[in-house]
């Protein structure tokens, strides 16, 4: 017997970061990370305020560059299909002064799409995000929530295999916070891989599955989510867990 074909096949990151630092002002914010995102896994970000979160996900997202280290996308440096293949959400979402459907057509536009393939497309993603009703208003009088909501299908309109969203649902109520989940849950039932930003802990049982725990721009701890949480290694993370404030000084 074939003894290799008994290992558990590994799966290959569809994003790592190799020794990455991030330098400004005079300042080091990240300190030589590495971390990997497996595909099709919903990864989260967390960790206290300026612990480097933000500054993670645009490094990864290829939005900074980094002081030192590298970003591989499936183990080589991020071309521009690699770019097309990756979306992000903020934590406000910024609309162009059009409709809520032009938002999603300028989308599709600069994705390539056009005619009936466009049209039918933007039509889906109202619909998925609710909005089909809203679709001639103009983006930037919808509520927070439903700008969010454009946000997230905007950003999914075009397909990406991997979504980045920082802290998405921070400003959000129950029901609109409910609603993107949903949206980001579903795109991760269709095999979209996930890594979003959260501070909220009822949320991060919710939809992790990974975690990556920063603290003062080092990766203090990392795994999977109910490890991570279930039996925290670093003080950082176990005090975040037992809701104790640990402040950045702290070591
Ligand atoms: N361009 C920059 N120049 C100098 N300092 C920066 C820059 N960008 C971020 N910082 C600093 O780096 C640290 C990390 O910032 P970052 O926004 O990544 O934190 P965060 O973990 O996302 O915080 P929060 O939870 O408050 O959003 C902060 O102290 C911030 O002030």
């Amino acid at each position: 017997m074939d003894i290799l074909a008994e290992r558990p096949v590994e799966a290959k990151p569809l994003l790592e970061a190799r020794s990455l630092r991030f330098a400004a002002g005079g300042q080091t914010l990240i300190h030589g990370i590495d971390v990997a995102v497996e595909p099709g896994k919903r990864t989260l970000v967390m960790g206290a305020n300026g612990s480097g979160k933000s500054l993670l996900l645009r490094l990864l997202h290829g939005l900074l560059t980094p002081s030192s280290g590298e970003v591989l996308w499936r183990g080589h440096a991020p071309d521009r299909a690699a770019r097309r293949a990756q979306a992000m959400v903020f934590q406000r979402p910024v609309m162009l002064r059009r409709s809520v459907l032009a938002n999603l057509n300028f989308a599709l536009k600069v994705h390539g799409l056009a005619g009936r393939a466009r049209a039918d497309r933007a039509q889906e993603a109202l619909e998925m995000a609710r909005l089909t009703d809203l679709a001639g208003h103009p983006a930037r009088v919808l509520s927070g929530g439903e700008q969010q909501r454009l946000a997230v299908a905007r950003a999914l309109v075009c397909e990406p295999e991997l979504l980045f969203l920082d802290e998405p649902t921070s400003s959000l109520d129950p029901a609109s916070t409910q609603m993107i989940e949903d949206l980001v849950n579903d795109a991760h039932a269709r095999g979209v891989t996930i890594v979003m930003v959260t501070h909220d802990m009822g949320q991060a049982r919710r939809m992790g599955d990974e975690m990556i725990f920063l603290h003062a721009g080092r990766v203090a701890e990392r795994g999977p989510l109910d490890q991570v949480l279930g039996a925290p290694r670093s003080e950082a993370a176990r005090a975040w867990t037992q809701g104790r404030l640990y402040t950045a000084t702290d070591h």
